[in-house]
Order: structure tokens, then sequence, then C-alpha cells
């Protein structure tokens, strides 16, 4: 049986998503597809990151996952759900960023910037913090996920690929710490460098 879970992102789900759904299948498997709340309605502003919702069909089909490869199994509908950023009013954004690199992390969170900006978001809705490199990008995005404040959390950090495995150790870390930040706060982080 396999068990595949998906995160949910500012949307408080209703209880009725949440029990996992077994499907049974011709060969006698079954999977269950379960879908995990994550996030809880941000405390300080009711607005939420606006999503669409649809149902199509009766005999729809979704993927699920039955041992060692993917499947499909009939479901009464599909359900869609589908983030915007188009409507920003109220979102509060955090940016983390590394100061390791900062010719390259500098200019990137000038991009961040002003794509905020472009997207109609106030600079009073953005806090910026910096930390010394990559690898604490993750620990503080976790406590900025964590107070609650931020609708999503930016985090930007910028990592050279040398001649020894440094890289590797440096990136690896810091792409680990952003997906536990998400994780265990419930919160959306994007993760941008290279
Ligand atoms: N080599 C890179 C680092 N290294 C610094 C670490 O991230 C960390 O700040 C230090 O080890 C203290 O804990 N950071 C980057 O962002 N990029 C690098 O290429
Ligand atoms: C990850 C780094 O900082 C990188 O530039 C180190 O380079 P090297 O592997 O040559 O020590």
């Amino acid at each position: 049986m396999a068990s595949f879970a998906t995160t949910e992102c500012f949307l408080p789900l209703q209880q009725s998503f949440l029990a996992p759904t077994h499907h049974r299948q011709g060969n006698g498997t079954s999977s269950t597809v379960v879908l995990l709340p994550r996030a809880a309605p941000a405390p300080h502003h009711s607005k939420s990151l606006s999503f669409s919702f649809s149902s199509q069909g009766t005999n729809s089909c979704i993927a699920v996952g039955r041992k060692d490869r993917s499947s499909f199994a009939q479901t009464a509908a599909v359900r869609y759900l589908m983030g915007s950023v188009t409507r920003t009013q109220g979102l509060r954004f955090a940016v983390v960023v590394a100061r390791f690199n900062e010719i390259v992390t500098k200019q990137l969170l000038e991009g961040a910037l002003g794509t905020f900006r472009n997207y109609s978001v106030k600079d009073e809705d953005i806090d910026v913090v910096w930390v010394p490199g990559s690898f604490e990008i993750g620990a503080v995005a976790e406590r900025l996920g964590k107070s609650g404040k931020y609708h999503a959390i930016l985090c930007i950090g910028a990592v050279i690929r040398g001649d020894t495995s440094h890289y590797d150790a440096v990136a690896n870390s810091a792409a680990s710490g952003v997906l536990s930040a998400g994780l265990n706060s419930g919160w959306s982080m994007f993760c941008v460098g290279g």
C-alpha cells in the first residue's frame, strides 16, 4: 500500500478533505491518498491567497502510487485547488537572504523586491532578514514561519561550486534546511539560489 501526502498552502482545509481516501484496485492492492493540512489561517490578516476550486466530471482519474509505480484510480470527482498571487492585498512576506556571496544574493534580493512591487505588495509588508550564509537560512526561516506573521517566506542564497565537495555540503544543507523549515512551520518557503 502506498500513501501520498500533499501539503496545503494558505488554505485551511475542510475536515472532509482530511480523511485518507482508500482506493481498492482491481488486482486486490489498495492505495491511500492523504491530504495533510499544514497551514492555519494567517493570524494577523484574514485575507489569504485565493484558491479556485472546481470539480470536473464524475469519473475522473487521479494518479496514485501502487508499490513501485504509479497508476490511476477512479474517483468521484477531481478537486482542483489553484493558488494565485495576483491579489496581494493584506499579505505579508519575509525574505531570508544570505550575506555570503553577497554580490549575487543582493541582486537576487533586488529582483525579488522588484517582483513584490510589481505585484503591488507594499514595502511595509515585507521584512528582509540577513543571515551569515546559506547554512543559516533554514533555521531563521523556520522561526519566521512559526511566528505566524507571514503568508510566505522567500529564501535567497548563493553557493558557488569550487574544486572540492564543499559546495555539495553547503547546498544540500541549505536546501534541506529550507524544506524542513516549511514542513515544521507549515508555511510556504520559496527557495532561490544557485
Ligand atoms: N560556502 C558558502 C557558504 N558558507 C558559509 C555557511 O553558509 C555558514 O554561514 C558558515 O559555515 C557558518 O555557519 N555560504 C553560502 O551561502 N554560500 C557558500 O558558497
Ligand atoms: C562552496 C564554496 O564556498 C566554494 O566556493 C568552495 O570552493 P572550493 O570547493 O574550491 O573550496
